[in-house]
């Protein structure tokens, strides 16, 4: 088992509810590269919630790779995750931080705004996400958000994750915009070879801000 820690960029793949093969579909993202894990499941029930979510960090621990928890401040802190991503619906950053500790990763959806960003950022975020990017096949009503909201939000001083419909594609522009983060779900688990796509995410950090946009 090697150290987690909060990488510093690359590939944030997040899972998306009940498939039969979820372990070993996280164990090839972790293989191709991926360097944080979101456990994000809207269908099951709370022990089944709590049984994936505690296999899965044993998977990640064995990666290094921190686990964080979709929506559920309670279920991160009950299994012991890295830390938990919120959305605007869901419980705020002083809750979190008061169940999970100060080392806790915690994460906010800020969508398309700017102003948001910079409340989450005061408030004590460890990372802001932005998005949607391109059309998402995962959420299809997502609000979505312009490239340049990355380039302008870079003063804040926090890591930046960007997420929405991205492929090893489209995912350059967004790094080269100052995308710290690439929050992926149907391009690499979508895929018949889980791995693979992880792989080509994880190259393009190997090129990055060297891509015009
Ligand atoms: C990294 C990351 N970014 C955005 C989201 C979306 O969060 P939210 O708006 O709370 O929507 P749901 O995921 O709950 O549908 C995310 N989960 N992760
Ligand atoms: C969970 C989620 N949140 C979004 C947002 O814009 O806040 S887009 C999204 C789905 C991302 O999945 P895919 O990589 O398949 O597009």
């Amino acid at each position: 088992m090697t150290s987690t820690s909060f990488p510093d960029r690359g590939l944030y793949v997040i899972t998306d509810g009940p498939r039969p093969d979820l372990f070993e579909a996280v164990k090839q993202a972790l293989l191709g590269g991926a360097r944080l894990v979101q456990y994000r499941d809207k269908t099951h029930d709370a022990q089944r919630r709590h049984d994936e979510a505690r296999t899965l960090l044993a998977l990640c621990r064995e990666h290094g790779v921190p686990l964080i928890i979709n929506d559920d401040i309670s279920l991160a802190r009950t299994i012991g995750a890295d830390g938990v991503h919120l959305g605007e619906t869901d419980d705020g950053i002083a809750e979190a931080r008061a169940a999970l500790g100060a080392n806790a990763i915690i994460g906010v959806s800020c969508y398309d705004s700017l102003e948001r960003a910079q409340q989450m950022t005061k408030q004590g975020a460890n990372y802001i996400a932005f998005g949607a990017f391109f059309p998402s096949p995962t959420k299809p009503l997502a609000r979505r958000a312009h490239v340049d909201l990355l380039r302008h939000s870079a003063a804040l001083g926090i890591p930046r994750v960007a997420i929405g419909g991205i492929t090893p594609d489209n995912g350059a522009s967004l790094i080269a915009a100052g995308a710290d983060y690439l929050a992926v779900i149907s391009a690499v688990f979508g895929r018949p070879d889980v791995r693979a796509a992880a792989q080509h995410f994880t190259q393009l950090y190997f090129s990055d801000r060297a891509v015009s946009s």
